[in-house]
């Protein structure tokens, strides 16, 4: 985790000023209030001499516990939630600054420590259950295309100028979020659009940042396990949209049965999009198949290299974010009809015999039934759909059954396999898929992910389509804790190449 290096030391008192003004500091304790600080970090092991560290309560640790740690290490301030017994009399040379929520107290640090970058941006935040990278991408494809310079922070990589870089969460951590934002500054960047999962905006992740304009694609059952219901849920959501100030706008998919609530009390300028009457920013499907897609926008016919409607509406939401900053419409759409292939959403392989495979990230019940429903409505007739798809370990198990109900109900043949088991048995997770399925006999299961895409290419007749779901662009397998190389990507090309090329006639040699 990286660590918040200001220009110049900042003063503790700066510091306790901040938070009184954000209504989190409680107490101070310890002498150390004239001092100026260097640096900021949550990790007591990057810690030091004269940093200041924060305790967060963590998902797996409390970081009390380090707070020792960090002193000895040359920490001369520590923000926590709980004050440690005989703070002032263990650590006569430290100051102990005590918040109501240290992690929203890291968020607005974070701010402070990097210089408070967003304030040079226009910060556009994307959130819901599906379609946060896809919107991302087209925004940022379509913003960059015309001229303004815009960076992206989201699942797949963190861009901005020339550089890219692996992302290490769809969000990251304050810390790292102010230091990206802080060097897309120096590009310069004019925007930089974002996904906002809602594990960061219940970890407030994004604490201190503005948001000029936030988006809401959708919301349907995922992450329970963390937020423990669909309402709490959809609170985490609702949050970016409560967090706008009456400058921003917030555009939110009125089709959807949980737009309206996500932005119900908002000071932000609303606009709804949709295919309903009544959106303010509305499409019309004219035409979709395997190619891509034809829109009726705003009056205006534009085609698109996407495929399924469900990326209509991610594309009516990119169009949106361009119409809240002032952008002429036909640019917009222009742009917007070149963007690109989003790596491993709906990636395409075709292949000589007329087989195709299709690498896609569906991995929730919602994302997982648009896909095979969008390929079932363009796919040529007389062929057979085939769906290859595991559930990730340590996530929702509650979503396996419905995935396995799903995959079942839509294709015409099954195979289960792992996606991301983690630390859980993968046995135990296709049992979990078996619990929604009528007859789990007639799917293959098979473990081991590249098995089951050879499987896959070798049953396939030629003219079948293949749906490979659940990892798109992630290039490995987590098993336990180790990451081990794995791109279904590249296992479709190598194993449906050898068994769909069909074998050429020997060449005659004439002597
Ligand atoms: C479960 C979860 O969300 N964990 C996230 C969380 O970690 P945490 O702060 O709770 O960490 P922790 O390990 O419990 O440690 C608690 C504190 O003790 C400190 N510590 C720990 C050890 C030590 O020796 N000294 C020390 O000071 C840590 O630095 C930390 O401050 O905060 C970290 C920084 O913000 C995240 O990187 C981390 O994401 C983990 C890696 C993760 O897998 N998260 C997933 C579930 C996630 O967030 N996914 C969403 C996307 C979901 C979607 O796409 O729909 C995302 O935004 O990526
Ligand atoms: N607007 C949408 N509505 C429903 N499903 C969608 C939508 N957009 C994309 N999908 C499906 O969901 C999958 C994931 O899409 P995408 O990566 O854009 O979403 P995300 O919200 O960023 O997901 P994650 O939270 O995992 O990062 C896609 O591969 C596709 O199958
Ligand atoms: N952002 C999602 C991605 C899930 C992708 C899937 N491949 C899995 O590992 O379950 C998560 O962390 O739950
Ligand atoms: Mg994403």
């Amino acid at each position: 985790m990286p660590v918040a290096i200001p220009k110049q030391p900042i003063p503790l008192t700066r510091v306790l000023q901040r938070l009184e003004r954000e209504g989190l500091l409680q107490t101070v304790v310890g002498s150390a209030t004239a001092r100026k600080l260097t640096h900021l970090t949550d990790n007591s092991q990057e810690v030091q001499p004269r940093g200041l560290f924060v305790a967060v309560r963590g998902e797996r640790v409390d970081g009390h516990r380090f707070i020792e740690q960090a002193i000895e290490r040359g920490a001369v301030a520590v923000v926590g939630e709980f004050v440690p017994e005989a703070f002032a009399e263990r650590f006569p040379k430290a100051s102990f600054v005590q918040v109501s929520n240290s992690r929203r107290a890291l968020g607005i640090l974070a701010t402070i420590f990097h210089m408070n970058p967003a304030r040079r941006l226009r910060l556009i935040g994307i959130t819901g259950t599906n379609g946060k990278t896809t919107t991302a991408f087209l925004v940022y494809h379509m913003l960059n295309a015309i001229g303004q310079e815009t960076g992206l922070i989201g699942t797949v990589c963190y861009r901005f100028g020339r550089h890219e870089l692996p992302a290490s969460n769809t969000t990251p951590g304050p810390i790292e979020l102010n230091h990206l934002l802080r060097r897309m500054t120096g590009v310069p960047c004019k925007n930089c659009v974002m996904e906002v999962s809602s594990h960061a905006l219940e970890q407030e992740r994004v604490a201190g940042l503005s948001f000029s304009i936030a988006v809401f694609t959708n919301l349907t059952r995922d992450h329970l396990d963390y937020h423990g219901s669909f309402e709490a849920y959809l609170k985490a959501k609702k949050k970016l949209f409560d967090g706008l100030t009456f400058r921003a706008t917030a555009l939110y998919n009125i089709d959807d049965p949980s737009g309206p609530a996500m932005v119900a009390d908002t000071q932000a300028c609303c606009i709804s999009y949709g295919q309903r009457e009544d959106a303010q920013i509305r499409m019309r499907i004219v035409g979709h198949s395997l190619e891509g897609l034809t829109l009726n926008i705003d009056g205006r016919f534009q085609r698109f290299p996407l495929v399924g409607c469900f990326n209509a509406y991610n594309l009516l939401a990119a169009y949106g974010v361009g119409r809240a900053m002032g952008l002429d419409p036909d640019l917009l759409l222009e742009a917007l009809g070149r963007v690109p292939q989003i790596p491993g959403r709906f990636e395409r392989f075709t292949f000589e015999d007329g087989t195709t495979a299709i690498v896609d990230y569906a991995h929730t019940p919602d994302a997982l039934e648009n896909v095979l429903r969008t390929i079932r409505e363009v796919m040529p007739e007389g062929a057979r759909l085939w769906c290859v798809f595991g559930c990730g370990g340590e996530r929702d198990r509650g979503k396996r059954p419905m995935m396995g109900a799903v995959a079942e109900r839509l294709a015409d043949c099954v195979i289960v396999t792992s996606d991301n088991p983690r630390s859980e048995d993968p046995l135990q997770i296709f049992e979990d898929i078996r619990q929604g399925m009528r007859h789990p006999e007639a799917a293959l299961w098979e473990v081991d992910r590249a098995r089951a895409i050879e499987q896959a290419a070798k049953l396939c007749r030629p003219g079948d389509v293949v749906l490979v779901a659940g990892k798109g662009h992630e290039a490995y397998q987590i098993i336990g804790t180790e990451k081990i190389p794995l791109d279904d990507r590249q296992l479709v090309q190598e194993y449906f190449e050898h068994y769909h090329t069909p074998a050429r006639p020997p060449s005659i040699r004439f002597l």
